[in-house]
């Protein structure tokens, strides 16, 4: 795919960069082709350090390089400061008696600093704050990093550049701990986000930061509006919700991409099927997995098969283990997901060296003869475990055998194989369809964090977005905020939707 001029002044731009990009304009695209550039550039023995929120974005960057990345650092925000910072240095700061095995777990909650401290000393277990919008894990490598004169100089001599995706979801830990790294330890860094994306701030996401970094001088600034994805009425729906796209709005001649539709709880899965083309693909998104459940089965009730795509057991596990869980359940339920595919998903970030193939084909193989008995299939998935070096628990191990044994499950990991699908929007981010169907009264849009829900939801759409607004409190307040908000640029919902 050819890079677009702005894409390709991205690309070209040396030094601090920020890129403001909205939803659509291909951000993994442009930064992995920076990417590759800049390793090309780069004559000196240092390495790159690709930041990602999910092991499946990190994933998803590996693939497209095609350089060689076996040096470099591609991993989540965690696993940065975990192998790098806490692990390395934490008994140059501590002292002796950290020097011992770590591992994560998430479940385990502390209230304070020190608390978290001693469950490291005591238990080797690296835990999170009870708190959800605190960060244990980034303080600890923020106290590192301040105190350990050999953390910084190794970092320092590693790095010639840190590359930070979804800056908008960093929370600020995460924003002190990188811009210590750029401005003081002066490693160059670029990051890349969209506060309209910022979907986590409940959980401690703080937008202001990434907003922040915009004016920092040392700091050069493109933003990306072009949007690949979605229709010109759609980017116009999507651009009227926020100040700093407004002024992107393009009119268009014909208005009927976006659908209002009004129906009564009877009929609304009936009138939402007249607005749908069979053969396109669509989704319903929906706040709550309930809605997205119940939605599915009226819609196909109604004559068009939508599938449910649940959240499974396994989704919430947050140890360093989670990756190997859900390699073992696609290993079992995905038909072409191979013994080799279960290798390439092992997380590259640690010291682990890649184990042999035919040892992890044959454990994978007893657990695959197990599935029916839930204490062998633990024995063997803990076999597997142990044999690439990470630790299960018997919950979690539960967790995997109701997602593999209960058939309802399964959906989730071939997601992509339906043509109709409902989903909450949470689960939508990154994905898109052709075909979009949204409930008013999933939004109220009377605070950022509301119209930032609807703006990821209403851009994974490219050509139809249908608006169901049925006759209740939160669906009214959806209503009368938008023609607010519309009106802020002197428009009305008419211009751009279709009634
Ligand atoms: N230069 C380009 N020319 C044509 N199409 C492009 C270009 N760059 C990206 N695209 C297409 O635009 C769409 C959006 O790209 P991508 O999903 O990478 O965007 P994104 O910025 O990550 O979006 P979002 O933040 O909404 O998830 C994809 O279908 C991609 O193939």
């Amino acid at each position: 795919m050819k890079l677009s001029p702005i894409q390709e002044k991205i690309v070209e731009t040396p030094g601090n960069l920020i890129v403001r990009a909205s939803a659509g304009t291909g951000k993994t695209h442009t930064m992995v082709n920076k990417i590759a550039k800049e390793i090309d550039d780069n004559h000196t023995h240092k390495v790159i350090a690709a930041i990602t929120f999910t092991i499946k974005a990190a994933q998803e960057i590996k693939d497209r390089l095609s350089v060689d990345v076996v040096q470099h650092f591609i991993g989540t925000n965690n696993s940065f400061v975990i192998e790098e910072v806490i692990k390395p240095f934490m008994k140059d700061v501590y002292g002796a008696d950290f020097d011992l095995d770590m591992s994560t777990d998430y479940s385990a909650k502390v209230d304070t600093f020190q608390e978290a401290i001693e469950k490291i000393r005591n238990e080797g277990i690296l835990c999170s704050y009870r708190d959800n919008k605190r960060n244990f894990i980034f303080d600890l490598a923020q106290e590192i990093v301040e105190n350990s004169s050999a953390c910084r100089l190794y970092l320092q001599a590693k790095y010639f550049k840190i590359y930070i995706d979804e800056y908008q979801d960093c929370d600020k830990s995460m924003h002190k701990f990188f811009m210590y790294l750029c401005d003081e330890l002066n490693i160059e860094t670029f990051v890349v986000g969209d506060e309209k994306q910022s979907i986590y701030i409940w959980r401690g996401a703080y937008p202001e930061a990434f907003k922040s970094i915009w004016n920092k001088p040392n700091f050069k600034k493109i933003f990306m509006g072009d949007n690949f994805r979605s229709c010109q009425q759609i980017q116009n729906y999507s651009n009227l919700l926020c100040d700093e796209t407004r002024s992107l709005y393009n009119p268009t001649e014909n208005i009927d991409n976006i659908v209002w539709l009004s129906p009564t709880k009877a009929n609304w899965a009936t009138e939402v099927l007249s607005n749908i083309v069979p053969d396109k693909k669509s989704a319903l998104l929906r706040f709550s997995n309930d809605n997205a459940r119940i939605g599915a089965s009226e819609l196909t009730t109604n004559g068009l098969e939508y599938v449910y795509i649940p959240q499974t057991p396994i989704a919430d596990i947050t140890t360093d283990t989670a990756w190997l869980y859900t390699a073992i359940a696609k290993y079992l339920i995905i038909e072409k997901y191979s013994a080799y595919d279960v290798i390439s998903e092992i997380p590259v970030e640690g010291n682990e060296s890649r184990k042999t193939v035919s040892t992890v084909k044959r454990l994978l193989k007893r657990i695959e003869e197990t599935i029916d008995d839930e204490q062998s299939f633990g024995s063997c998935v803990t076999a597997l475990a142990e044999y690439l070096g990470y630790d299960t628990r018997p919950d979690h191990i539960n967790k995997l055998f109701k997602t593999i044994s209960d058939t309802s499950f399964h959906v989730a990991f071939e997601a992509d194989k339906y043509k109709h699908i409902a989903i909450t929007f949470h689960s939508s981010k990154g994905l898109e369809f052709e075909q979009v169907i949204v409930f008013a009264e999933d939004y109220r849009l009377s605070d950022m964090s509301s119209i930032y829900n609807h703006y990821v939801a209403v851009t994974r759409a490219k050509s139809k977005l249908i608006i169901v607004k049925l006759n209740n409190y939160n669906a009214n307040c959806f209503q009368n905020n938008l023609q607010k908000i519309f009106s802020e640029s002197g428009h009305n919902i008419e211009d751009v939707v279709l009634f």
